[in-house]
């Protein structure tokens, strides 16, 4: 966890116990410092970066159907105190709005396993993000392709501060038989079959693993392995939170 530090005075460390360094950094507590056994003082960079910036934080939570994308974020949700907001939840919902023009394009892309334009899902993550009045986000789902990265670039990137990519990588073979299992289980999704299943993978291979690439290329890629069983993956997942300066 307190891999980044910078240097910082003596006295900032005794400002920050005697609650003077409250008048200059409010956010910042006597966690955000470490003494080091030089008698140096250290400031945990990314975590004090993380408490001060006053946009909403979002981490993209990535990887194909099934992988356990949504699990995974219930957990970061109970330990980190983020805000989950699946895309595919919110697209469900707006299907169900009694009135919503959108209800019958949204059900014909999800049982196609097609991805919705960018116009409705990016308003209903801005929607949801602003009526939340919260401050860190899990947008799990999105973005899938590069008409929503471009959309989110153009209606998103600017309000908020986008921290990292958490990438769950899994087989094909795993990721169907968790969607299967859980039709079977009783999901009532209209995408967790056969037929949709393989247009989903597809829609994964083609659309959504580009987006990833371009992501690893700028070095905002956290990949988890999401084979093992839930809690490992979640044991992998919570120390890269940590090490990005999440408590
Ligand atoms: N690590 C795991 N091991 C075994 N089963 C898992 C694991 N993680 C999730 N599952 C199960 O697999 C199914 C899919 O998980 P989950 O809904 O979290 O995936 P997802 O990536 O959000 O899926 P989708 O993209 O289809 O929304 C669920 O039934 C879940 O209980
Ligand atoms: O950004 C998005 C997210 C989802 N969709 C559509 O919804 C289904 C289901 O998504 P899950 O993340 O598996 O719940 C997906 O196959 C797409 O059809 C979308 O269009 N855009």
């Amino acid at each position: 966890m307190w891999r980044a530090f910078t240097r910082v005075r003596q006295k900032l460390l005794e400002q920050c116990a005697n609650g003077a360094a409250t008048k200059v950094w409010p956010q910042l507590t006597q966690t955000h410092f470490q003494l080091h056994h030089n008698n140096c003082v250290y400031l945990h960079i990314k975590a004090a970066r993380n408490i001060m910036s006053p946009k909403p934080k979002v981490v993209f939570v990535l990887g194909g159907p099934g992988a356990g994308k949504g699990t995974q974020c219930s957990k970061i949700v109970e330990r980190f105190q983020f805000t989950h907001l699946s895309a595919g939840d919110l697209l469900r919902e707006e299907r169900a709005r009694k009135g919503s023009e959108f209800g019958a394009l949204i059900d014909d892309y999800i049982r196609n396993g097609k991805i919705v334009p960018v116009e409705v899902t990016c308003s209903l993550l801005e929607n949801a993000i602003n009526k939340s009045g919260k401050s860190r986000f899990l947008i799990d789902g999105f973005p899938r392709n590069q008409d929503n990265l471009d959309g989110w670039n153009k209606q998103m990137s600017d309000k908020v501060d986008m921290q990292f990519v958490l990438f769950f990588d899994c087989g094909e073979d795993v990721c169907v038989a968790r969607c299967l299992t859980r039709g079977q289980g009783g999901s009532g999704r209209t995408d967790d079959n056969e037929e949709s299943m393989k247009k989903r993978i597809q829609t994964y291979y083609n659309e959504s693993l580009p987006i990833i690439k371009y992501f690893q290329n700028n070095g905002l890629v956290k990949t988890i392995d999401a084979s093992p069983d839930a809690d490992k993956v979640f044991s992998e997942v919570e120390r890269v939170f940590v090490s990005s300066g999440f408590q």
